[in-house]
């Protein structure tokens, strides 16, 4: 069996009195796509923001590989391989689909940039890279328009792209259907799945079909606390996760 990619282990994180996140311990399988699910205010958004290193935690350990990164902030967490898929303003709205994606591939070596002998090898690399995605994207009818023009679900879409474009090992993805209409939560559900191939996912979501067809594996927080984990239909057939659910939002109506 392999490693993990991710661990959190004993993670806490307090605002003053108040804790957000309570000792929670976590594996991250290379290849999957992990959900973390729970009610409204369980700390699902707190404990992404303590892998990605947007916020420090306050006390327990975060390791990539196998090595520690929770004294790294974000960006030093990005270079070890971790990558969050941004909200729509961190699209270029005047760029066009294949130019933000360029451009997003290209910052994968920041440095690499300046040294005038790897330029143009770099920029075709990037450029390959882009287009590549385009394709897997599913925007190749909108890639000479500016992101300004797409739809909300296209630009939902590219966001993840730009995650893409960085090569990570981990993607994060923070409820990525949200405001979507049925045939965007389609295609971004599909997206999600095939990343797996290339990347592991985490991802937070509240709609239940899509976290339990695509899911690998399901963490359940609860009050700051992991209140089961497992795989999809263990999750359902749990007594704990269906009071804590009222019953109703994790069977689907499906049990
Ligand atoms: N910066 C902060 N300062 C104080 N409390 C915070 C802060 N950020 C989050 N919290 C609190 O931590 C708890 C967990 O919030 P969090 O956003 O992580 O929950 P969530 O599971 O992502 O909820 P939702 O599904 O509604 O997005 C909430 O009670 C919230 O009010």
């Amino acid at each position: 069996m392999s490693a993990p990619i991710l661990q959190a282990v004993n993670v806490t994180k307090r605002y003053g009195k108040f804790t957000a996140v309570n000792n929670i311990t976590l594996d991250i399988m290379p290849g999957t796509v992990h959900s973390v699910i729970g009610p409204n205010g369980a700390g699902k958004t707190t404990l992404f923001h303590t892998l990605t290193g947007t916020t420090p935690i306050t006390e327990g350990s975060i390791r990539v590989e196998g090595e520690e990164v929770a004294h790294l902030p974000g960006y030093k967490r990005v270079q070890k391989g971790l990558a969050r898929s941004f909200q729509v303003t961190s699209l270029f709205p005047n760029l066009s689909v294949r130019e933000n994606l360029r451009l997003a591939a290209q910052g994968r070596e920041p440095l690499a940039a300046l040294n005038p002998w790897r330029r143009a090898e770099q920029i075709h690399a990037a450029c390959e890279l882009g287009d590549e995605l385009v394709a897997r994207l599913s925007l190749q009818n909108v890639a000479l328009r500016p992101s300004a023009e797409l739809s909300h679900g296209q630009q939902r879409r590219l966001e993840v792209g730009m995650a893409m474009a960085g090569q990570p090992k981990v993607i994060f993805l923070d409820e990525p259907t949200s405001g979507m209409g049925i045939d965007d939560i389609a295609d971004m559900k599909r997206l999600i799945h095939s990343l797996r191939e290339d990347y592991t996912v985490v991802l937070i979501e509240h709609n239940m079909d899509i976290v339990m067809d695509i899911s690998d594996r399901i963490t359940v927080m609860q009050l700051g606390q992991i209140l089961a984990q497992g795989k999809p239909d263990e999750i359902r057939n749990d007594e704990r996760v269906r009071r804590a659910y009222l019953g109703s939002m994790i069977t689907g109506g499906r049990a």
